[in-house]
């Protein structure tokens, strides 16, 4: 199995292998002990990290990692849709396909006329009398099919279009409102190309699908009663002869919807190598990779080309069925039909008619057989997104467990104002990971549906007991070597996370019991890593903020002695910063951060301090930035230079989970060895 295919599996592994190679660059090059939680969970434990933490999406989210542990390169059964779950997506348009089966039913009325008049104009030359207006009559309905049938064309073309539009709109507010640990296990590229790629799928189902199967099955039953009625004889060997395709094909459309999803997984699998590629690609030019990422992005692409190549193989197993199925009953009905008109039985003019009306019953026989691949296609494909939409959202867990939430009204409204800021109270937290049980296991085979479940495996536990209070207006650190923690804190303060067991507070109030937005609105976030969107100065700003001036943008932006950005570059405020700000500096990426938190004015600032950047200027810079930030609000930092928080009003010291030592600098570096460590390291005892 290629690196790439192994990666979803084994996400926390390698986060926690990246962390080992930055783990000295983050100590500002301090070679501090590797501080991995390596005991087993006790019970107590591992019971405190289950609920919050499980990935909500349990069986769904073992289809997208599914495909990478198929069998000897088979894909497993993945997320399967049924024809019902389709029907919302089409009924969506209804108003629209009603006036195109309107449309087909005339249309295929028109077609049925057709023979009928080719019939009745054979008989009239045969009798030598005149045509008159007959011919006319027959131009005409030619005309009006040909009409008809091109507006229709049109229409089912746009309807389809709106199809992948309201899939792809609910498919991407679904993605942005699934809780954080979802991401954590997904594929960011899967996940693009199930708004990309999959949603396309589903417009095959109107333009090929099933609204001109409304009006081939008017002209199907048509033709036949016209066909029973000129001759039953040859009808029913008509018939026989198209029932076999039938059948083969209703055999063969299972496979296509399988082969399809398939291949619609391992498109998702190239679009997450394309994604990690790119993302990547200065470190893997860097590490002379680029040759083994286009061969292994190629290996991938190659996977989608047979599974391409599958779908096309059975899909084209339809159409010469099909078309032998024409054929035979062309020659069937022409040489039994030879000899009936020579016994008297019909006329030639009868023969003809029944020759067009079976091109006319052929004909949306042919778009059925297409209707059907393109359905099972489209299901394929509407697995994967279906998959996505059953996930619950976020805050869906809240509503089952507190339908109304204590604080309603204003976001501070029924917050204590004497209560800390924010308070952990013995808090235990553990990432949940889920790894996706071997399919070989016959063990693993879940009866019902053949799916593996997923085998949910609560992880170490990373906060033990934490337990700490962060007083109004307070600057305070949290300080301690990689992995101890210290990020998980400010995440289950954001509540990206809910602590298992223990309990977070703000303002005296459980966070359980904020809605999630009201919680959020209270707290400035800024992440450690890229915190900066691609767009512009501008953009970055208003993220948070849309209705800020321009000049309470540079004024933040002075405040984080960002000024200079503004000055260097004639755009101004609408300089690009780049694709994750890449045109700024790690410095400057951290504090534009810290100016669109700061513009939203929050009362409680959670900074997590870049590890970069880490030169003279740049520390001096951020120290005065935090200073600026500190002003008037609760601040919580995560320092990883303690040159950056010594004068903060209490220093916290995480190891392992744990709150080793709290208190000023001075107290800290006589009484925490860990602290006292760090410091010498530093320079700043
Ligand atoms: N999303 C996640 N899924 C699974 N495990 C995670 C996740 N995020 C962090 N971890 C693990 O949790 C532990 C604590 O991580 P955390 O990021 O909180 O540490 P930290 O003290 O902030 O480290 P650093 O100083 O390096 O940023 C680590 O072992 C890490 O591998």
């Amino acid at each position: 199995m290629s690196e790439i295919e192994m990666r979803p599996g084994t996400r926390a592994e390698a986060r926690a292998a990246e962390r080992a190679t930055a783990r000295s660059a983050r100590t500002g090059g301090i070679p501090l002990p590797v501080r991995r939680t390596a005991e087993p969970a006790t019970d107590d434990e591992s019971a405190s990290t289950s609920a919050a933490s499980k990935p909500s999406g349990g069986r769904a989210g073992a289809g997208a990692r599914r495909s990478l542990f198929g069998r000897r390169g088979e894909t497993p059964p993945g997320p399967r849709a049924t024809f019902r779950q389709l029907l919302p997506f089409v009924f969506e348009h209804r108003p629209v396909l009603i006036v195109v089966a309107v449309l087909s039913i005339v249309g295929a009325v028109a077609s049925l006329a057709q023979p009928l008049l080719v019939g009745r104009v054979i008989t009239i030359v045969e009798a030598g009398d005149a045509l008159d207006g007959l011919v006319w009559a027959l131009i005409g309905l030619v005309v009006l099919s040909a009409v008809i049938t091109g507006y229709q064309h049109y229409l089912l073309q746009r309807t389809g279009e709106g199809v992948v539009l309201s899939s792809r709109k609910r498919l991407i507010a679904k993605i942005l409102h699934l809780p954080i640990a979802e991401f954590d296990m997904r594929r960011t590229g899967d996940l693009v190309s199930r708004v990309g790629s999959d949603t396309t799928m589903l417009r095959a189902v109107l333009t090929q699908g099933l609204v001109e199967a409304i009006g081939g099955a008017v002209t199907f039953v048509g033709a036949i009663i016209a066909m029973l009625i000129i001759d039953p004889v040859l009808l029913g060997l008509t018939v026989l002869v198209i029932a076999v395709a039938v059948t083969t094909v209703t055999l063969l459309s299972a496979r296509v919807r399988e082969a399809s999803r398939a291949a619609q997984e391992k498109v998702g699998d190239v679009a997450a190598s394309v994604e990690r590629a790119i993302t990547s690609v200065r470190t893997i030019r860097a590490a002379g990779a680029t040759e083994r990422e286009v061969a292994d992005v190629g290996v991938q692409a190659e996977g989608a080309w047979r599974m391409g190549v599958q779908v096309a193989r059975i899909s084209a197993l339809i159409v010469p069925i099909a078309g032998i199925a024409m054929q035979v009953s062309f020659l069937v009905v022409l040489g039994v039909g030879g000899f009936r008109v020579a016994s008297g039985a019909i006329t030639i003019a009868d023969l003809v008619a029944f020759i067009l009306f079976l091109f006319m019953m052929i004909l949306p026989l042919g778009q059925a057989f297409g209707a059907i691949t393109s359905v099972n296609q489209a299901l394929g494909a509407l697995g994967r997104i279906q998959e996505i939409l059953d996930l619950p959202d976020e805050d869906a867990h809240d509503r089952r467990i507190a339908p109304r939430a204590v604080m309603v009204g204003p976001a501070n409204e029924g917050l204590q104002p004497d209560a800390a800021a924010i308070e952990f109270d013995d808090v235990h937290f553990a990432y949940a990971v889920t790894t996706p049980n071997d399919p070989a296991d016959p063990a693993n085979e879940s009866p019902d549906e053949h799916l593996p479940e997923p085998d949910v495996t609560d992880r170490q536990p990373v906060l033990r007991g934490v337990s700490f209070r962060v007083p109004r207006g307070q600057r305070i650190a949290l300080v301690g070597p990689s992995g101890a923690g210290k990020s998980t804190i400010l995440a289950l303060i954001e509540r990206f996370y809910d602590p298992s067991v223990g309990t977070v507070r703000m303002g005296g109030l459980d966070l359980k019991s904020i809605e999630r937005p009201e919680l959020r609105a209270q707290i400035g976030y800024v992440e450690q890593d890229a915190p900066v969107l691609a767009g512009t100065i501008r953009d970055n700003l208003l993220l948070g903020s849309p209705d800020a001036t321009d000049e309470e943008c540079v004024h933040v932006l002075r405040a984080v002695n960002l000024g200079g950005v503004l000055e260097r570059d004639p755009a101004g405020l609408d300089a690009e910063v780049g694709e994750n700000g890449i045109m700024l500096s790690g410095g400057e990426r951290q504090r534009l951060a810290i100016a669109r938190a700061l513009l939203a004015a929050p009362p409680i600032l959670l900074l997590d301090e870049s590890t970069s950047s880490l030169d003279g200027v740049n520390e001096r810079m951020m120290r005065e930035a935090i200073d600026a930030v500190s002003a008037g609000r609760t601040l919580i930092v995560i320092a990883h230079r303690l040159s950056t928080v010594v004068d903060s009003d209490r220093i916290i010291v995480l190891d392992e989970g744990r709150v080793i030592g709290e208190g000023t600098h001075d107290e800290l570096v006589r009484a925490v060895p860990l602290y006292r460590e760090l410091a010498e390291h530093q320079l700043l005892v």
